[in-house]
Order: structure tokens, then sequence, then C-alpha cells
């Protein structure tokens, strides 16, 4: 299968490194989340990849090839990166059909790709009458009508509606499982905790991490716990002598530190002290990626790169 390799990677810009001696692999079977704050040169990577710009040092490949060298490029890697780039005078069945003749693609593609990206019934519609939230969708038909092996996407969710967000995040993962490479880049934390496996993270053109998303949390997770209990004065007791720390909110529930609720839950049942509400807080991507981050936002208010939150991440679909 083909992966896409990025070795040494460097592109300079006057004094600006945008991307600095970066190196990964990004690996065909899931789907792999592409991160970093405003300027860390996610974009920059991507137009490399695709031979869009010349690299100031190192290689980026596809399946072990530059992508100038692929034969044919459409039929191995679909991208996204600007969904303005079609003709505005064209409708999406005349703008399909000429990439898809031009590409040696078969012309029945076209309307397959229609069909997937719910836009058949405006197939014959000039492309300047159509919405940010449409033009993304045809972005993306675009992309599928090689029926590549590798996929890139930035930014994809930009303009959906919340239907289009669901169907773009259920399609992203469907390539991942028909064995494609799926490289997405994304400001959205949330979203794209629903449908990465696997993350690769940049500040200031470097790589920050490269890890699969379980693990990315884990490794950036404190333990703390959630809790209501009927009987606080016992249990408090019980935990402190135990040399923990309860923080108590002001709607009643207990949050403690450096613990987890198998711990707690089997305490409370020794001592047969009733627990009406026990949970794991678990990390959220926004929280681990802040704190990977910190150091490389350069964008950041000063209070933002600091903050934290105490929402509680819903377990991930
Ligand atoms: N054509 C260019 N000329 C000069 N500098 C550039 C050019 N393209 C990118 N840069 C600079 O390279 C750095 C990386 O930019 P890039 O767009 O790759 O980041 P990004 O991670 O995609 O950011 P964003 O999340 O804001 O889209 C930035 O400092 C940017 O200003």
């Amino acid at each position: 299968m083909t992966s896409i390799d990025v070795h040494q990677l460097t592109k300079a810009y006057g004094t600006t490194r945008a991307v600095d001696r970066l190196s990964f692999r990004v690996r065909p079977g899931r789907v792999t989340g592409f991160l970093g704050p405003n300027g860390a040169g996610k974009s920059t990577t991507m137009r490399l990849v695709l031979g869009l710009d010349r690299p100031t040092g190192g290689t980026a490949t596809i399946g072990g090839r530059p992508y100038a060298q692929l034969a044919e490029p459409l039929r191995t890697v679909g991208a996204l990166l600007d969904a303005e780039a079609a003709h505005g005078s064209r409708t999406p069945r005349s703008h399909l059909s000429v990439l898809a003749a031009s590409n040696g693609i078969a012309a029945s593609r076209v309307e397959a790709v229609l069909e997937e990206t719910g836009l058949a019934d405006v197939g014959a519609r000039r492309i300047k009458t159509f919405s940010l939230g449409m033009r993304q969708r045809l972005g993306i038909a675009a992309v599928l009508l090689g029926d590549p092996e590798v996929v890139m996407l930035d930014e994809p969710s930009n303009g959906l509606d919340p239907e289009g967000i669901i169907w773009i995040r259920e399609l992203m993962k469907r390539l991942a499982r028909e064995g494609r490479t799926v490289l997405v880049s994304s400001h959205l934390m949330n979203e794209t905790a629903s449908f990465a496996d696997h993350l690769v993270v940049l500040g200031r053109g470097r790589l920050l991490a490269d890890l699969p998303m379980q693990e990315f949390l884990e490794s950036r997770s404190r333990p703390r716990v959630h809790l209501r209990t009927t009987e606080q004065a016992r249990l408090r007791s019980v935990l402190e002598a135990k040399g923990l720390t309860v923080v108590q909110a002001e709607d009643g529930r207990w949050a403690v530190d450096g613990v987890t609720a198998k711990v707690i839950g089997t305490l409370a049942a020794d001592e047969g002290i009733p627990l009406l509400e026990l949970a794991d807080e678990r990390a959220t991507l926004e929280q681990a990626y802040l704190d990977l981050t910190a150091d490389d936002t350069p964008f950041a208010a000063s209070t933002f790169a600091a903050s934290t939150t105490s929402t509680r991440q819903e377990a991930r679909p």
C-alpha cells in the first residue's frame, strides 16, 4: 500500500523556516490528523508533498516517489487544499468531466462521485451559485474521482453544516477502512478526536508528536475522578487517610486528583460508603494539544496557551 513519507523536509521563505527538518510517515488504513497552531507549517508540508512547492531540503514522497514522478497522479492522490479552485462558470458535471478526461479516468466516475458527495441534483448548476459547503463537497468529489489510494484534506469541514460534518467524518473513516492513506489537517479538536486514529502535530515547522490518538491522550492526561456521595464526612476521612485531596465543586460533586475511579470505587465499597456518581475524567484532545503546543503557538493570547477546560469529554465513538 501507499504511504506518504516526509524526510528531513525543509522549506525556507527568506529567513522563516516554514518547515524545518521534518520527518514522518503517514501510513495506510487509518486516518492521520495533522495538527498545529496557525503558521506551524501544515499547509506548506501538504503543498510540498503535492509538488506545488519545491523544498529547500529533504524529500516528500508518495509510495516512494515524488509527486511529479507519479504516472497517474489523480489516481494515486486526491487532495483538497483550496475549495475555490473550480471555475465558477462551470457546472460540477463539466468540471469533473474535464478532470476525468485529462487524467485518463472513466467518465462513469463523474456520476459516481456526484452521488457520493450529495451533488447529483445540482450537477448542472453553475458553481458560482454554490455555497461554501457545496464547493467543499465538490472539492471532495474531485478528490474521490480517481479512486485514489492516498487522500489529503486541508480543513475539510470548512463551511459544512452539521450534517455535512458527520458525512465527511464517516467518509474519512470509510476511506481508511478501505485501506487508503488519509491525512487531514484541522483546527477543530473535537472534530479531529472524532475521526483520527493517529496524530502528527507540528509546531514552528518541527515535529512535536507522531503517535496514536489514544496514546497521545493518555500520555498527556493526569488522572482525576469526579464523584458524589451521601456520606461526605466519612468518605473525606477515608480519602485523606490515603493522602488524597478532595476538591468540592459548588454542585456538591467532588474532584479527586491523582487517582482512578477504580481505586476510589474499591475504597468506598470496602467502607460501605454509597457513591451516587463516580467517573474518571478523560483528557480531551483540546487539553492534550494545548499542553503540547503551549510553547509553539506564536499567536496565542497570554492566557490562552495556559488555559485548561474542566469539561469532561464524551467517550470517542
Ligand atoms: N508563500 C509564502 N511566502 C512566505 N511565507 C510563507 C509562504 N507560505 C507560508 N509562509 C509562512 O510559512 C509558515 C507556515 O505557514 P503554513 O501556511 O504552512 O502554516 P499552517 O500550519 O498551514 O497554518 P494555518 O493553520 O494558519 O493554516 C508561516 O510563517 C507562513 O507565514
